[in-house]
């Protein structure tokens, strides 16, 4: 099969493969993940931090991105080294079912009974010398190393043969070897390192938005690479344009504008926290994805004088603070409900350069607001809890930790808080429904349950609402009715996004508009 990224063909490798990718990707000035042969010393820093992240990781089932800070932070890791650590746990994480193959073929033994900690090693080591630009004599030894030090002698013997035969062949054939005898999503799930499910579920939701199922490699391979930091410019507070300079002046950062949302800036690199607009809460990390969804929230079209927005399902908040810096501008207010203390207290964070006037903070069960507030909202957000199956590129580990079983519970939660989203906007109202996960079960299956025998609703087309607000008017964003944002296609998350409107008093309601055929 031919995978995208490589180059065809099972030649043994050369020494160094020019193709190798750091993974980081398109053309900006300032990557710096280029990393060799650190030292000669036993434990090389970035590697270790690396490892105990990994084993975190795999042992507790923490998150990647809320260990390693503190690792690298503990372990006082110099910029570059902190980007290589970073590329190694992140790479390892998302490519960790194509390396169990490859130790699979490599491995007398089972991999289910090899030490775990041992198939970390081997695991990161098969990551940088297949991915990575790192040589392969420093991939290896380093590993061995960290083997000797973390383990014990006897599995550093195995690293040390598993490792030189992995760098006898390049990528391309050991995509070749542990594809041999599968086809269709077998043959995907092994080489682009997804569970099984995960591929047969976006390959469903590729073909009812409209695309081929031929562009699934393509999407497969867009999830595995590192999206970039994108920061929203919250309106009102800061300008995009003056959001990229801070952010070139004091991350030596490149900086490109958004395509879909007007307050998107994508940062090549650096930290983004380091900045004051960032601190003040004048602007915040946020995928470009998500900006739309608030976006396109706020500009469906509804009836009569507007005075408050909700956001159901507010926590971290970033959407919020984009909801309030557009509400402030058409003097509405937005309420943000979240039902966890803690990430209440993230919204309270995320909104905290708008007044109280403009943003209240409700900590409460989305499911009981619209019984408690009937008809209380002109908009309302549900962005709900989910799978996440559409930020994979961000959450590097998610795709092992989630099972098809779990979309069970969740999509009874989400129907939940769309039917309260649906009670507590007005007659003439719009509720935006949005996912960070393309699922079917998740998106339109939940709406389609929905409103099915509702003759009050009628759901709009957010496609089309979305073109007449997006920067570059010539993005094509599928066929409507629903938003289905793609990695690979539109360089977001994965986010869905329905745009339901209780009609209006006046409106005779007509049955045939809420009878959307319900796809099985
Ligand atoms: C996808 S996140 C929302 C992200 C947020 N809109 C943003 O842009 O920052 C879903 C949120 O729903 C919250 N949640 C889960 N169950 C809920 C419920 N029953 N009521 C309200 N919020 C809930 C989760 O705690 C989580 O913070």
């Amino acid at each position: 099969m031919k995978h995208p990224g490589t180059s065809s063909g099972g030649k043994p490798r050369t020494p160094r493969n020019p193709a190798k990718s750091t993974g980081t990707g398109r053309n900006f000035r300032n990557s710096r993940t280029g990393y060799a042969y650190r030292s000669k010393t036993r434990r090389d820093p970035a590697r270790d931090v690396a490892f105990q992240a990994l084993r975190r990781v795999d042992q507790d089932h923490a998150y990647a991105n809320l260990v390693l800070p503190g690792l690298i932070e503990r372990a006082r890791l110099h910029r570059r080294d902190a980007a290589f650590a970073t590329e190694l746990v992140y790479g390892t994480l998302r490519l960790q079912g194509r390396y169990d193959a490859i130790i699979g073929l490599l491995s007398d033994r089972d991999i289910a009974a090899l030490d775990p900690e041992l198939v970390t090693v081997l695991r990161m080591g098969i990551h940088q010398i297949l991915q990575m630009r790192v040589e392969d004599y420093a991939a290896v030894d380093t590993m061995v190393d960290l083997a000797r030090d973390r383990l014990s002698a006897g599995p550093a013997g195995m690293v040390n043969a598993v490792l030189r035969k992995v760098t006898e062949h390049d990528l391309s054939y050991w995509l070749d070897a542990i594809t041999s005898g599968l086809t269709g999503e077998k043959a995907l799930s092994r080489a682009f390192s997804y569970p099984e499910w995960i591929v047969w579920a976006l390959r469903d939701a590729l073909v009812a938005t409209g695309r081929d199922a031929g562009e699934l490699p393509g999407l497969l391979h867009a999830q595995n690479r590192p999206a970039y930091v994108t920061l929203c410019a919250r309106p009102g507070l800061i300008s995009a344009d003056e959001l990229a300079t801070a952010a070139e002046t004091y991350l030596d950062a490149d900086t490109r504008l958004g395509e879909l949302s007007d307050c998107a800036v994508v940062l090549s690199g650096g930290d983004p926290r380091r900045l004051r607009a960032v601190e003040r809460g004048l602007a915040g990390v946020e995928d470009e994805g998500s900006q739309l969804v608030a976006k396109v929230l706020a500009a469906a079209p509804v009836t009569g004088v507007e005075r408050t927005w909700v956001d159901l399902c507010a926590g971290p908040g970033g959407k919020t603070a984009l909801l309030a810096g557009l509400a402030r501008s058409r003097d509405v207010s937005v309420i943000a409900n979240e039902v966890s203390p803690h990430r209440a207290e993230l919204v309270r964070d995320s909104t905290k350069a708008f007044t109280d006037q403009i943003v209240q903070v409700l900590q409460g069960d989305g499911r009981d607001f619209g019984g408690l507030h009937p008809g209380k909202a002109d908009r309302v957000l549900v962005d709900a809890p989910c799978s996440g199956l559409g930020s994979l590129r961000r959450r590097p580990e998610a795709r092992w930790n989630k099972s098809a079983t779990d979309l069970k519970d969740l999509t009874a939660l989400q129907q939940d808080l769309l039917r309260s989203a649906l009670e507590t906007v007005k007659p003439g109202g719009v509720v935006g429904y949005a996912t960070c996960s393309p699922h079917l079960a998740e998106t339109r299956q939940v709406v389609e349950t929905t409103v099915k025998n509702r003759a009050d609703l009628r759901v709009l087309d957010a496609p089309a609402v979305a073109r007449e607000i997006i920067v570059n008017s010539e993005h094509d964003l599928g066929p409507g009715p629903y938003l289905q944002l793609w990695p690979d296609r539109d360089g977001t998350d994965a986010m869905f996004l329905a745009l339901i409107q209780k009609k209006s008093p006046t409106e005779a309601p007509k049955q045939s508009e809420t009878d959307l055929e319900i796809r099985q």
